[in-house]
């Protein structure tokens, strides 16, 4: 059983009419709560002399704003992993933890009504049309700058001042201490958001916001965002489809769980009126961090480096995709098949494209079955080959293949060891330790399965 009062209803807490710009001169504060925020009166008179408020006084004037659905259960205080939530008295599955109706999360509609009837966003402006991230980006970007005066602003003040991850920013000095998987990654990192910039980059300009600034709000959204249905109806200037669940929206209080990939204690669930719920999915004890696992395909260190700019220390807490690149693949082929470099090179570069992987990779998912690795190390007179040799060959491709990839690791973590010596971009060195080292961990895992698999098949002939 819940502790919590009966949910709020979403036809219980009426949603904002459209919001009119209102002269705030007198009262800074226009949302009628927010007035209230000091719930604490020596942090009032501590404010009004000038004090610059805290993390966690920040956080307390977010749980003042709106009537959340909170468990007594549980707090919002500082870990290891900056402000996270903790449980303070042990927790059953199933309990719930936290509700927010569709009006205490800052969804998409949100942004369309400011940006329609605030920001002077012509056709010409908008050329490429912006997708949901590309429009919480403006409508947050807009939003901070109003400061206090912002309707949502004892949200925005809990946001980070500084919100760059370092795979964004990676020293170019530092490109050779990272993973071949890690170099498409932070290619990808940038991309997104030098995408959104460009497309709209006329209108930014026109109101002087600098990339650096739209990076901050398009960070505050990329790492904040869950997936939640689209609008009903939108901007000629909006891609997303209506109504499918392929936009997002922002969750105060829900977006200060913190991540983790295997067995997390806690999961949401987005209702069809586009509520939110949290509950507890393991059992939890007090003292205990909740976590939430981001996403399924965050389970790797290095997608987590490139989206949410952080890593894992713990290889057994992370799982990463083994990328295989066309050159070990070709590697492979001349050592195991005794073919010439021009034969090997010319089957692999054909089956990456007619595999259609990006970046000249396949994902190797540690299976015999892979294509086209099967089809390279296949008998040059199939009829005669049978489903033993085929597999034995496969495996010896693949094991050379895990093999060299394992041994680069080993080098490159040693390296990585080496530049730790000094301190300059030690956050930066450390994050590329914990890619190597839990891709280090996969495919040593992945090496095991390979030998023993190689062992049945000595042992069956
Ligand atoms: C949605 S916010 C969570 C709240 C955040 N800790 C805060 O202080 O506001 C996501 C950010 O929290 C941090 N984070 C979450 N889970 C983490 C983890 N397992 N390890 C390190 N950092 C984590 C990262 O900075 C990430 O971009």
């Amino acid at each position: 059983m819940s502790d919590l009062p009966a949910p709020i209803l979403s036809h219980d807490v009426p949603c904002r009419s459209p919001v009119p710009i209102v002269d705030n001169t007198e009262n800074p504060l226009k949302h009628k709560n927010v007035s209230k925020t000091c719930i604490n009166p020596e942090i009032c008179q501590l404010v009004k002399n000038g004090h610059k408020k805290s993390d966690l006084e920040k956080i307390q004037d977010l749980l003042a704003w709106k009537p959340w659905t909170l468990s007594e259960k549980i707090e919002i205080r500082r870990g290891q992993f900056g402000i996270g939530v903790f449980a303070k008295e042990d927790l059953k599955i199933d309990e719930q933890l936290f509700f927010a109706s569709p009006c205490q999360t800052i969804r998409i509609e949100n942004a369309f009504e400011v940006i329609e009837s605030e920001l002077d966003l012509t056709e010409e402006d908008v050329k490429q049309h912006l997708d949901c991230a590309d429009t919480l980006a403006v409508y947050i970007l807009f939003e901070l700058r109003k400061g206090p005066k912002s309707d949502i602003w004892p949200y925005l003040a809990t946001m980070p001042e500084e919100y760059t991850t370092p795979f964004d920013y990676w020293p170019v000095e530092l490109h050779d201490y990272l993973t071949p998987a890690s170099n498409d990654f932070l290619f990808l990192a940038t991309s997104d958001y030098v995408d959104a910039y460009m497309k709209i980059r006329g209108f930014l300009e026109k109101h002087n916001v600098e990339e650096s600034e739209f990076h901050r709000a398009y960070s505050i959204v990329s790492t904040r965002y869950y997936y939640a249905d689209g609008p009903a109806t939108h901007p000629d200037w909006f891609v997303s489809g209506l109504g499918e669940a392929d936009c997002g929206a922002l969750g105060p209080i829900f977006d200060l769980w913190n991540h983790q990939s295997i067995k997390p204690n806690t999961d949401w669930i987005v209702g069809e009126d586009g509520s939110m719920t949290m509950n507890v999915q393991e059992p939890v004890q007090a003292g205990e961090e909740l976590f939430i696992s981001y996403g399924s395909r965050v389970d790797e260190n290095v997608r987590m480096a490139q989206t949410y700019g952080f890593t894992i220390e713990d290889p057994s807490k992370v799982e990463e995709l083994i990328y295989i690149y066309k050159d070990e693949i070709v590697d492979a082929c001349v050592a195991r098949l005794g073919k010439s470099f021009a034969e090997c090179d010319d089957r692999t570069s054909h089956l990456i494209v007619e595999n259609d992987e990006e970046g000249g990779h396949i994902n190797f998912d540690c299976s015999i079955n892979s294509y086209p690795l099967e089809s390279i190390f296949a008998s040059d007179n199939p009829e005669e080959d049978n489903d033993h040799n085929k597999a034995s060959r496969l495996l010896r491709g693949a094991l050379h293949i895990i093999y060299e990839r394992r041994s680069f690791l080993e080098h490159l973590l040693q390296e990585i060891e080496d530049a730790l010596e000094d301190d300059i971009n030690r956050e930066h060195k450390f994050m590329a330790k914990n890619i190597a080292t839990s891709e280090l961990a996969t495919v040593t895992k992945c090496m095991t399965q390979m030998e023993d698999l190689a062992i049945a098949y000595e042992r069956l002939t």
